[in-house]
């Protein structure tokens, strides 16, 4: 048997495990059928070449609005396929498409031109996306999903968006705006914001029941019969809706922990699963916010890394900063000050990577006590995925030496 057919049909756990994925649009959405209705009856105008009010969609991450939109879009285009009108939908993820020039050439592209994604004079684009659009009779609606990061670079890309129905002769086009950040609006022109916002929808929070209908409808798909415990996926969907209600989430909890039982070589999917499996995501992503931190913090993250390698469970201000010194010297690092590297240890317990109380020591005065919340393996390999840092792996080995601490006794 080859070596991957049999890794692919031992999974005694998944069926499909893809349909746990934020890719996949299921096809139906419990819960959301009032969204869906509005959605659906602010589009409809396109099956008659008229031109749909601009929306913009608000909720909390998790509440489906990408998932909502794209399966309106998907049975809009549907119908307008039956009906043999002209209906073109075209989603763009403003975190990767994020200026204007990039989404005028998105569009343009969409529809049928070859732009490249830098190079070409802004206006020229515009020119192009226009002709593109104009070329024959249609109603194109554009999605600019995450689009609080597209208003970042100035508000110009929506600002000529809303206006080009006035340039068109045989296009319409409208747009569906979707985001998680409220405060994005604050950013935009009002006329901008006023020709957006014709229409709004907002998307609250899930519930634990209802998250438990959406688990139940993925779990058919994606597991084997029987694989889950009764107790799986109510307990996933407590979890998550004690975190403001979010789907994704949830669906993570439950894939992850499928996913645990699996490498376990497990039969069933368990309450205990899930436990571990919220464990492996919080420290996934700490991880993810360690790779983002500035070198000095990683340095010294580090350096808490080498005290407890060396012994110490907790450690203060004073023995991390001269571990730090001496690992800013081995990378040709210049040490920041004392009082600098104390703001990083209170940021990093922030964001809650270190744990650090400040405890009072009588006529010493007070100090801090700091120790790791992540593992430390995990968390070494993390940080040395920093170039800058990689000097550091071959000093693994003398690590204590660099614990010989000059100012020990400062505590
Ligand atoms: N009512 C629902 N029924 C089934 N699956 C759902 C439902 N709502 C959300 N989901 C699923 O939850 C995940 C997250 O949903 P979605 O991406 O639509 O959230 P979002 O509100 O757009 O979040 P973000 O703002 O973070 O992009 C997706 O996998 C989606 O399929």
């Amino acid at each position: 048997m080859n070596v991957f057919e049999r890794i692919l049909s031992s999974s005694r756990i998944f069926k499909n495990r893809d349909v746990l994925r934020h890719t996949y649009t299921p096809d139906e959405l419990p819960h959301r059928d009032e969204q869906i209705n509005a959605l659906a009856t602010i589009l409809a105008p396109a099956l008659r070449y008229e031109t749909p009010s601009n929306v913009l969609i608000y909720g909390k991450t998790g509440t489906g609005k990408t998932a909502t939109v794209k399966f309106v879009a998907r049975q809009l285009e549907e119908m307008s396929s039956k009906l043999g009108v002209r209906c073109f939908i075209h989603y763009i993820n403003c975190e990767l498409i994020d200026t204007q020039y990039r989404v005028f050439a998105s569009i343009a592209n969409a529809l049928g031109r070859n732009i490249p994604m830098t190079g070409l004079p802004t206006d020229h684009v515009y020119e192009e996306m226009k002709k593109a659009l104009d070329l024959r009779r249609q109603v194109v609606i554009i999605v600019l999903d995450e689009i609080d990061k597209l208003v970042k670079k100035g508000d110009e890309a929506l600002y000529n968006l809303t206006r080009i129905n006035s340039e068109l002769i045989n296009a319409k086009v409208s747009i569906i705006g979707i985001s998680n950040d409220l405060k994005f609006k604050s950013f935009l022109d009002p006329r901008v914001l006023s020709s957006l916002s014709e229409e709004e929808l907002v998307f609250p929070p899930y519930n634990a029941e209802q998250l438990r209908d959406i688990l139940e409808q993925r779990a058919k798909l994606a597991f084997h019969d029987g694989v889950l415990d009764d107790d799986v996926i109510p307990f996933c969907s407590a979890l998550a809706a004690q975190e403001h209600g979010d789907a994704r989430k949830a669906l993570d909890l439950l894939r992850v922990s499928g996913e645990i039982a699996e490498r376990e070589g497990a039969d069933r999917v368990t309450k205990e699963h899930v436990k571990k499996a919220v464990k492996k995501i919080e420290s996934d992503q700490i991880a993810e916010t360690v790779r983002t931190l500035p070198t000095h913090s990683k340095v010294l993250l580090f350096g808490m890394i080498v005290l407890t390698e060396s012994g110490y469970r907790k450690f203060t201000t004073g023995e991390v900063y001269t571990v730090y010194r001496n690992l800013c010297k081995k990378i040709g690092l210049d040490a920041l000050t004392q009082r600098r590297v104390s703001d990083l240890i209170s940021e990093l317990d922030m964001l809650g990577i270190i744990n650090s109380i400040i405890i009072s020591k009588g006529r010493y005065g007070r100090t801090r006590e700091i120790r790791l919340e992540m593992p430390v393996d995990d968390l070494k390999a993390v940080l040395l995925e920093d170039y800058r840092l990689e000097a550091l792996s071959s000093y693994e080995k003398n690590l204590k030496s660099l614990t010989t601490l000059d100012t020990f006794g400062e505590a």
